[in-house]
């Protein structure tokens, strides 16, 4: 089954989230763009929180989320519980947080990093998976923060 990816952003990050779902989708995954579409100022925690939800509910698998530095809407969606999310700029955090970390969102900065790497970052994130062993423990140990 084709792997869904939720995207969503505030209003600072709509062209990139946009670019962004079209390259998921040619990399061969879904792409759920939930929005938003209008340039309007809006308020990052909700589409935080929506793209999270998203995820805990298992209606997608993975998530990438954007903001201005990627650090505000971050935050929203790591107050879901189960949800592990990173902000990334650069490439090899964006597999780390897969490989050591099982977060099952990226977040990236729309006023931070450019285009091309934006787009490289998405595909170490998309690429990479979760290594379990010792870094299951520590993850086991994050989780226990939410019950
Ligand atoms: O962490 C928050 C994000 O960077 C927001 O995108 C940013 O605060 C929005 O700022 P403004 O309302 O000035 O566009």
């Amino acid at each position: 089954m084709t792997k869904r990816i939720v995207l969503s952003s505030d209003h600072a990050a709509i062209e990139l989230r946009q670019t962004i779902a079209r390259h998921v989708t040619a990399l061969g995954y879904e792409a759920v763009d939930i929005g938003p579409t209008s340039p309007e100022s809006t308020h990052y925690p909700l589409h935080g929180q929506a793209a999270a939800e998203r995820v805990a509910s298992g209606d997608c698998a993975l998530g990438i989320i954007l903001c201005g530095t990627g650090q505000g809407i971050m935050m929203a969606a790591n107050k879901v519980p189960g949800i592990r999310c990173g902000v990334c700029s650069d490439t090899f955090s964006a597999k780390m947080i897969r490989q050591h970390n099982d977060a099952q969102i990226l977040s990236i900065g729309a006023r931070v990093v450019g285009e091309g790497l934006a787009l490289e970052i998405v595909e170490a994130f998309l690429g990479a998976e979760f290594e379990g062993g010792r870094h299951a423990t520590r993850v086991a140990m994050i989780e226990k923060t939410d019950a």
